[in-house]
């Protein structure tokens, strides 16, 4: 997808954006391919790529959560690695505020200059791990009107990573692939447990070349508080139960 495929397709969908915000995403993808020479960021290299199956990609929240284009929501992104999908949506939708958590350093250094260099504000930036960013003493527990994650977990782990961070009355945005109908039915115990409830999945197709890809975005709500022991301390397996 070239990059006016990009604008125009987006356009299409009721996200319009401005020549300024086009030359960020420039930017995004010229100092991401200029940085992953010497640090693993993406496989994904090619313009064209980069531009579909990164930032369109990203962008897709928004035609199912409508909202993320104006509402001053406080969005937490878990595991963004190199920015997705919250560095797209924040560029699209500047009156975001944005919290990325990521347990690689190096990747939040990079996120840090890429900030900078785009002149984003009202981005934080936490290197940790999620269990402990949204443990029960956490500063940032139940704090987000939406939290994000895409390619991170399983939809089982990945609720409870995600799950403890979103406030009462918010919204878990879960990207995943294809298959996400069995990724859905594994984790709903484990949904309802952390207070979740399911709202809706949306099937979206990614026009890539020569097959179109499929995507699922699925929107869980926040309908009760997480129980204080989750999301349970990292390197401790889940207790099995007596045979
Ligand atoms: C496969 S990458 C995906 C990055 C990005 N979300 C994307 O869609 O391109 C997974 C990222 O999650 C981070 N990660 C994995 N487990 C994590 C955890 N428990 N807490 C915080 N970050 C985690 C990794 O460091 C990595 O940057």
């Amino acid at each position: 997808m070239k990059p006016e495929q990009f604008q125009a397709a987006l356009a299409q969908m009721g996200v319009n954006l401005n020549a300024d915000q086009m030359a960020q995403f420039e930017q995004y993808y010229q100092y991401l391919i200029e940085v992953n020479q010497h640090l693993n960021l993406t496989r994904i290299t090619a313009k064209e790529d980069v531009y579909l199956k990164h930032f369109y990609d990203s962008l897709m929240g928004a035609f199912a959560e409508p909202q993320l284009k104006d509402q001053p929501w406080h969005l937490c992104d878990i595991g963004a690695g190199a920015g997705f999908p919250s560095l797209p949506l924040k560029i699209a939708f500047p009156q975001l505020q944005v919290t990325i958590v990521d347990s690689l350093n190096k990747r939040i250094d990079f996120l840090r200059a890429l900030v900078a260099k785009l002149g984003l504000t009202g981005v934080e930036l936490v290197h940790g791990r999620a269990e402990e960013f949204s443990a029960k003493q956490s500063s940032y527990r139940e704090q987000f009107d939406l939290v994000t994650a895409r390619a991170v977990a399983r939809l089982s782990v990945l609720s409870e990573l995600c799950l403890p961070a979103v406030k009462v009355g918010g919204e878990f945005l879960a990207y995943k692939a294809a298959a996400a109908d069995d990724e859905l039915q594994a984790a709903q115990g484990a949904i309802q447990t952390l207070g979740g409830q399911v709202s809706s999945t949306m099937q979206l197709v990614l026009p890539t070349q020569p097959e179109p890809e499929q995507r699922n975005l699925i929107i869980i709500d926040k309908v009760a508080a997480t129980p204080q022991k989750y999301p349970r301390r990292p390197g401790l397996p889940a207790k099995k139960p007596l045979a």
